[in-house]
C-alpha cells in the first residue's frame, strides 16, 4: 500500500485541481445535482480542492463503511465544523467534541431506543388524530400539508420536550415566531460558517443580529424550564435528561450542557420528519396504486385506538416510508475529516481531508438501485429485497453518529402516516422539485385534497 499521495484508480483518474474549481463551485449553488455530477463524470473516489480545502466525495457503500469504521476508531473527526455550528448547538450531540460526545452519547442512549419511545406514543397519536380530523372535514377544499405538518410535529415536539402543550405557553406566539426565524436563517449562517469559515467571514457582513437574538431567547426559555423541572421533575423529555445519569462514575448533565442537547434535539429532529412525511405525502398521493395498498393496509388494523403495537403489521407502509427516505433523504449528505492518514479501499487519504458522503448519490447510483428514479415500495419488501450492501441505503447516518432519533423518528411518521390514511386518503397533481437548504425539502407546499374514509 502507498503511503504517500493520493492515487487515483487507473480507468478513473485522479481530477487535476484547476478542473475541480467550476463543478466545487457550483456545489454550493446545487449542491445535490453537482455531487451526482461529480461522481458520475469522475469516478465513486473523487478527490477536489475548494480554498485550499482538500475533499474527498465518497459514494460506495464499501467506502462509506470503511469510514464509518475509521471514525469509530477517531481516525476521523467531525471537530472541524466546531465553530460553525456552535452559535446554535453549542455543546450538544450535534457539535461536541468527540470526548464530550461520547459522553453525552452515552448518557442520552437509553432514553432513544426502540422501547423508551414508546413513552410517547400516546401524545403523537393524541396530536396526529387531532389534526387528522380537522383535516377530514375540509375535504371539500384544496388543503396545505406543508403547514400543517409543520405545526403538527412541532406541537408534539414541544409537548414531549416540556411535557406541556404549546397552547399552555404565555409566550407561545413568541416561541413560534424565533423558532421560525432560527428555521429561516440557519442554512445561511451555517453555510457561510462552513464555506468561507472563520477567517474569511470578518470580511463578509453575514451576521444577522435577529438569528442571534433568536437564539438567545430560546435558549433563555430552554434554561428557565430546566430550572423549573430541576424543582419540580415530570415524565417529560427534559426532566428524563436531568435524571439521566453515569452509574458507574455518577456524572450527570451540568445545565448548560443540557439547554445545549435540547436545542440539539429541536432542530435536530423537526425538519427531518416534516420532509419525510411531505415526500412520503407527495409520492403517494400521485402514485393511486401505492395510496390504494397502504390504505388497505392501515384499514385491516383493529378498531379502537392506534397504538405502536399496530405498526408491526404495516409493512407495506413501512416500505412506501423507506422508499421516500431512499429518494429524498432529508440529510442529504454528510461531512467529517480525516485527523490521520488513512488507508481507504486502495488509496492513501492525506491528514485534513474533508471527507463528504452522499447518501443521496448512493441512495440514486444506478449500479445499486435497479431504476432508481422510480418510487418503488416493492424494493424495501422483506420477501421482495435482494442481498443488499448495509449502506446502499443509510437515510439515518452510521457508525458512532448515527441518528440517537431514528426509532423516535421511525415510530412518529408512522403514527403520524396510520391516524390520517385512517381518516383520509390524500391526493396531489402538483409536481415539485427538490430543494436543498440544510434538509431536502419540497420548493414548494405540498398542497392536495383529501378523500375522507367513511
Ligand atoms: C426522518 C427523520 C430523521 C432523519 C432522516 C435523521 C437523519 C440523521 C442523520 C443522517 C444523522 C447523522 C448526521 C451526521 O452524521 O452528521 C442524524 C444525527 C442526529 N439526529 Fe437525526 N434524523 C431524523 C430524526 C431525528 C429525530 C426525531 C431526532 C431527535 C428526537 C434526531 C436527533 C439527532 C441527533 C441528536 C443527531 C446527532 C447524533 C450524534 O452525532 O451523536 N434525529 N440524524
Amino acid at each position: 500500500m502507498a503511503n504517500s499521495t493520493l492515487q487515483i484508480h487507473p480507468e478513473k483518474p485522479s481530477l487535476p485541481e484547476h478542473s475541480v474549481i467550476m463543478p466545487m463551485a457550483q456545489l454550493i449553488w446545487r449542491p445535490l445535482a453537482t455531487l451526482a455530477r461529480i461522481h458520475s463524470k469522475y469516478g465513486e473516489l473523487v478527490l477536489g480542492r475548494l480554498f485550499g480545502r482538500k475533499i474527498l466525495f465518497v459514494s460506495t457503500p464499501e467506502h462509506i463503511e470503511q469510514i464509518f469504521n475509521l471514525e469509530g476508531k477517531g481516525l476521523l473527526s467531525r471537530d472541524f465544523l466546531y465553530d460553525a455550528k456552535k452559535v446554535l448547538f453549542g455543546d450538544g450531540l450535534v457539535n461536541s467534541g468527540s470526548e464530550v460526545w461520547s459522553r453525552q452519547r452515552r448518557l442520552m442512549q437509553p432514553l432513544f431506543t426502540k422501547e423508551a419511545v414508546k413513552n410517547y406514543e400516546l401524545i403523537m397519536i393524541e396530536e396526529a388524530a387531532a389534526v387528522a380530523n380537522q383535516l377530514k372535514k375540509a375535504a371539500d377544499s384544496p388543503i396545505n400539508l406543508t403547514t400543517e405538518l409543520k405545526n403538527l410535529i412541532q406541537r408534539i415536539f414541544i409537548r414531549i420536550l416540556l411535557g406541556k402543550s404549546v397552547d399552555s405557553l404565555s409566550n407561545s406566539a413568541e416561541l413560534i415566531k424565533v423558532i421560525e426565524i432560527i428555521r429561516q436563517e440557519l442554512p445561511v449562517q451555517l453555510g457561510s460558517e462552513i464555506i468561507f469559515g472563520s477567517r474569511l467571514k470578518r470580511f463578509i457582513p453575514l451576521k444577522s443580529r435577529r438569528y442571534h437574538a433568536a437564539v438567545d431567547y430560546l435558549k433563555a426559555f430552554i434554561r428557565q424550564e430546566i430550572a423549573e423541572k430541576q424543582e419540580n421533575p415530570g415524565q417529560d423529555l427534559i426532566s428524563q435528561l436531568i435524571q439521566s445519569g453515569d452509574r458507574a462514575t455518577g456524572y450527570t448533565m451540568p445545565a448548560e450542557l443540557l439547554q445545549d442537547e435540547a436545542v440539539n434535539l429541536f432542530f435536530a429532529g423537526q425538519e427531518t420528519t416534516i420532509n419525510t412525511l411531505l415526500w412520503f405525502f407527495y409520492l403517494t398521493g400521485k402514485h393511486a396504486e401505492v395510496r390504494n395498498k397502504i390504505a388497505a393496509e392501515i384499514r385491516q388494523l383493529p378498531d379502537g385506538p392506534l397504538n405502536a403495537a399496530h405498526l408491526s403489521q404495516l409493512s407495506y407502509t413501512k416500505a412506501a416510508l423507506n422508499e421516500t427516505l431512499r429518494l429524498y433523504p432529508p440529510t442529504s449528505a454528510l461531512s467529517t475529516q480525516t485527523v490521520q492518514d488513512i488507508e481507504l479501499g486502495s488509496y492513501n487519504i492525506p491528514k485534513g481531508t474533508t471527507v463528504l458522503l452522499s447518501m443521496h448519490t448512493t441512495h440514486h447510483n444506478p449500479r445499486l438501485w435497479d431504476k432508481p428514479e422510480e418510487f418503488n415500495p416493492n424494493r424495501f419488501l422483506e420477501t421482495a429485497t435482494p442481498e443488499r450492501h448495509k449502506y446502499a441505503f443509510f437515510p439515518f447516518g452510521g457508525g458512532v453518529h448515527n441518528c440517537i432519533g431514528k426509532h423516535f423518528a421511525e415510530l412518529e411518521m408512522l403514527l403520524v402516516i396510520a391516524s390520517f390514511i385512517r381518516e383520509f386518503t390524500f391526493e396531489t397533481d402538483i409536481t415539485v422539485k427538490e430543494a436543498f437548504s440544510i434538509t431536502l425539502k419540497p420548493d414548494r407546499p405540498i398542497v392536495g385534497r383529501v378523500e375522507p374514509i367513511s
